[in-house]
């Protein structure tokens, strides 16, 4: 299966459960996988037959962004969602991981797989 890639997108928002989080923002890294047929992009070195990398990223950027959210769980449905129906793609995995959450760990994070 072919995939376009987006890796370590960061996203600074409002997120979190506790009313200290809820006056700063904070960074997500998103890590998405999408099923995407490349081959017709490739064959005729057409960016019109490309799911635009940059186009997703900027998306996912604003909707994350759009209001407060509490947890990493809804944003990644919230990714999941809006790839699948506004730039049809078939099958996505996603990433969410947040950087310095817990002391002593680099990173936690869910990740969900939707579609097929
Ligand atoms: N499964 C989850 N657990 C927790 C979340 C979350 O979004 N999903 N969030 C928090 C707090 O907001 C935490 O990040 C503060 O450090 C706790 N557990």
């Amino acid at each position: 299966m072919d995939k376009v890639l987006i890796r370590r997108l960061r996203v600074d928002t409002i997120i979190g459960i506790y009313e200290w989080e809820k006056q700063l923002h904070q960074s997500l890294l998103l890590d998405l996988d999408m099923a995407w047929d490349n081959k017709l992009a490739a064959i005729h070195d057409d960016y019109q037959h490309a799911l635009c990398y940059e186009t997703v990223s900027n998306r996912l950027t604003a909707l994350i962004t759009e209001k407060p959210i509490e947890l990493i769980e809804t944003v990644a449905e919230m990714v999941a969602d809006c790839v699948m129906t506004e730039f049809n793609v078939p099958w996505v995995r996603v990433r969410v991981m947040k950087p310095g959450a817990v002391p002593h760990a680099d990173a936690v994070g869910v990740e969900i797989e939707r579609g097929q």
